[in-house]
């Protein structure tokens, strides 16, 4: 087979040998790829430049090729989606999220389910979901312990959880949001090894993986009681689901049949919080360490400036990139960045690379939210909700959700992380986090004991 070619720089059709790259045994690359990708890739990117080659062993034993260029990383985003695979790559998730989940589908399949998706998900719709976010942001926050150290990330995880719920799911009932919690965590908490474990027949039969699946499958009676009720009160209801059911409903309208739905409402329950959980507690803690910034976002807060919030959002997002880096799966021979790859081959845009990179970002270990402010459209080399035809579809929602929140923290609260350091991040699953959860500090603002006393 021919194979295609990308619009790579060098305008190469047959392309270069394998690109350069370590030669530890694949097991040791597969353990400093899932444990520590944000340390090591920049040491792999000054040692073999921007294109590097892995060999990773999980699931199955395969070579990857990482892309820290963002010249690079636009060819496969805007390259040919009938060849650049996600889906395949996400098969590990099909016990968790549902064989039809948007995240494990790939060509028309995938364009249908992200055309019905996507207008639930628009500006438009948003505008009706911020008065929930903020009622759910505001009680949450004023429960918070005044003086106290606590892990912001837990606590941001409590909240965006609640506000997906009601967002996505329209669940009101607390006794409904009260189950529903622990399911999620359950299932946002299992380790990788225990993920990969999940897909195995065998190791599906025993008890902790039996009990996964027990979880899931109660998951999907809640939500297919939610699906209900939301349907007998199709009218009403200003939340994700209902929006997807009415389009369903509208004459000549196209919707998902009840599995079909009920794998999208998972995927953007679990999608959906715990990232955006992340980059608040990571937002927290890089303002808390710096003074003059938190005064200039609490002033901001003060006067409704949301432009100042969201860009803090952005900086945050830049410099604490939640998902280092996405993946495609080479269905036929392409060439990208110069080099000839082989079908099978996974490619990786490095997010954390392209976010580092001073080319595009000038001194990019500063915080500075104010290179997001004004100026021309924002950077190309912004990615962190990916690109092209698989784009994060809650980009909007996740941006204004932490803009939310962050306008009810700091016009509540003054704040400081226990120690000076900056924290490390350590990889859960897809996303990086604190890791030791962003711990805090907070105080009235304009009294109290912790006001404005700064790590020592
Ligand atoms: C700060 C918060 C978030 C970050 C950093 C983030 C990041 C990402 C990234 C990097 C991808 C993969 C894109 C690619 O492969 O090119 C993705 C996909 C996805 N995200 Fe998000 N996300 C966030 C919040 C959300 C929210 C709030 C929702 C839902 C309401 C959501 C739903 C999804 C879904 C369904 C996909 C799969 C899209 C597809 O495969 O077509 N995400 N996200």
């Amino acid at each position: 087979m021919p194979g295609k070619s990308t619009s790579s720089p060098d305008g190469a059709s047959t392309g270069r040998a394998r690109p350069p790259g370590p030669r530890l045994p694949a097991p040791v690359q597969t353990l400093l790829f899932v444990r520590c990708r944000d340390r090591w890739f920049p040491r792999l990117r000054r040692a073999y430049g921007d294109v590097f080659a892995l060999d990773l062993a999980a699931p199955v034993r395969h070579r990857v090729v990482i892309l820290a260029r963002r010249e690079h990383v636009d060819e496969v985003f805007g390259g040919p989606t009938d060849v650049l695979h996600a889906g395949k790559g996400n098969a590990v998730l099909r016990p968790v999220m549902g064989g039809r989940s948007v995240l494990l589908t790939d060509g028309d399949e995938h364009r249908r389910v992200r055309r019905l998706l996507l207008p639930a998900l628009s500006v438009p719709a948003l505008r009706a979901y911020e008065e929930t976010m903020r009622a759910v942001a505001a009680a949450e926050v004023e429960r918070w312990p005044v003086g106290e150290v606590f892990p912001a990330h837990r606590r941001m995880r409590e909240l965006t959880l609640e506000v997906i719920s009601r967002v996505v799911l329209g669940v009101t009932s607390q006794a409904r949001l009260a189950e529903l919690r622990p399911l999620t965590r359950r299932l946002t908490d299992m380790g990788q090894l225990t993920l990969l474990g999940l897909s195995h027949p065998h190791l599906a039969r025993l008890r902790p993986w039996r009990r996964l699946l027990a979880v899931r499958r109660r998951l999907d009676a809640l939500i297919d009681a939610q699906v209900a009720e939301r349907r007998a009160a199709l009218e009403e209801g200003d939340d994700v689901l209902s929006h997807l059911l009415r389009a369903a409903a509208a004459p000549h309208g196209d919707g998902f049949d009840g599995a079909e739905l009920r794998d999208q409402l998972v995927t953007l329950l679990l999608a959906g919080h715990e990232t955006t959980a992340t980059g608040l507690a990571w937002a927290l803690h890089e303002l808390g360490r710096r003074p003059e910034q938190l005064r200039r976002a609490q002033r901001a807060a003060d006067e409704g400036d949301d432009a100042y919030l969201t860009a803090v959002v952005k900086e945050t997002l830049r410099r604490r990139p939640v998902v280092y880096q996405v993946a495609r799966c080479l269905t036929e021979p392409l060439t990208v960045a110069g080099h000839r790859l082989p079908a099978g081959t996974t490619v990786m845009p490095a997010i954390g690379l392209v976010h580092g990179d001073p080319a595009h970002h000038e001194r990019p270990e500063d915080f500075r939210p104010e290179r997001f402010l004004g100026g021309p459209a924002p950077s190309p080399a912004w990615i962190p909700f990916g690109g092209g035809a698989r784009r994060c579809p809650g980009a909007g929602f996740a941006l204004l959700e932490a803009t939310v929140v962050l306008r009810e923290v700091l016009t509540r609260y003054d704040l400081r992380p226990d120690r000076a350091r900056p924290e490390a991040s350590r990889s859960r699953q897809v996303t990086h986090v604190p890791a030791r959860g962003a711990r805090i500090v907070v105080s009235r603002r304009g009294g109290g004991a912790a006001a404005g006393r700064r790590p020592s």
